[in-house]
């Protein structure tokens, strides 16, 4: 299956479960992988037959921009139900990255692999 990646895309979110947290954005940086089908949009130049990366990232911010979540985690399944079901996609992974969370580390994240049934 071809691929469609968004790479890297920062979102300053409220996240975390400490009461600090819940006083000031924290950057989350997300990878998203999309199976997609590329062959009909290389043929037909048309915008509405590709994955448009630039709608879903917007998408993807003001979804998690809408309220704060205490977890990682919820953010990656919440992206992942977007992904799937607004955007009809097969099959979606999410990496969520949190850069700040841990002192010595460059980044604690998680990453989930989710298809439409
Ligand atoms: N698996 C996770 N572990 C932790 C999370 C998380 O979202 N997923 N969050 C925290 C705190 O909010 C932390 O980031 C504060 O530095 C701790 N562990």
């Amino acid at each position: 299956m071809d691929k469609v990646f968004i790479e890297s895309l920062v979102v300053d979110a409220y996240i975390g479960v400490y009461d600090w947290e819940h006083e000031q954005t924290q950057p989350l940086v997300l990878d998203l992988e999309m199976d997609w089908d590329n062959q009909a949009a290389a043929r037909s130049e048309k915008l509405s037959d590709a994955l448009d990366y630039d709608a879903l990232s917007k998408a993807v911010t003001a979804l998690i921009q809408s309220r704060p979540r205490a977890l990682i985690e919820t953010v990656a399944e919440e992206v992942a139900a977007l992904v799937l079901t607004e955007f009809k996609c097969p099959r979606v992974r999410v990496k969520v990255g949190k850069p700040q969370a841990v002192a010595n580390a460059r980044q604690t994240a998680v990453e989930i692999v989710r298809a439409a049934v």
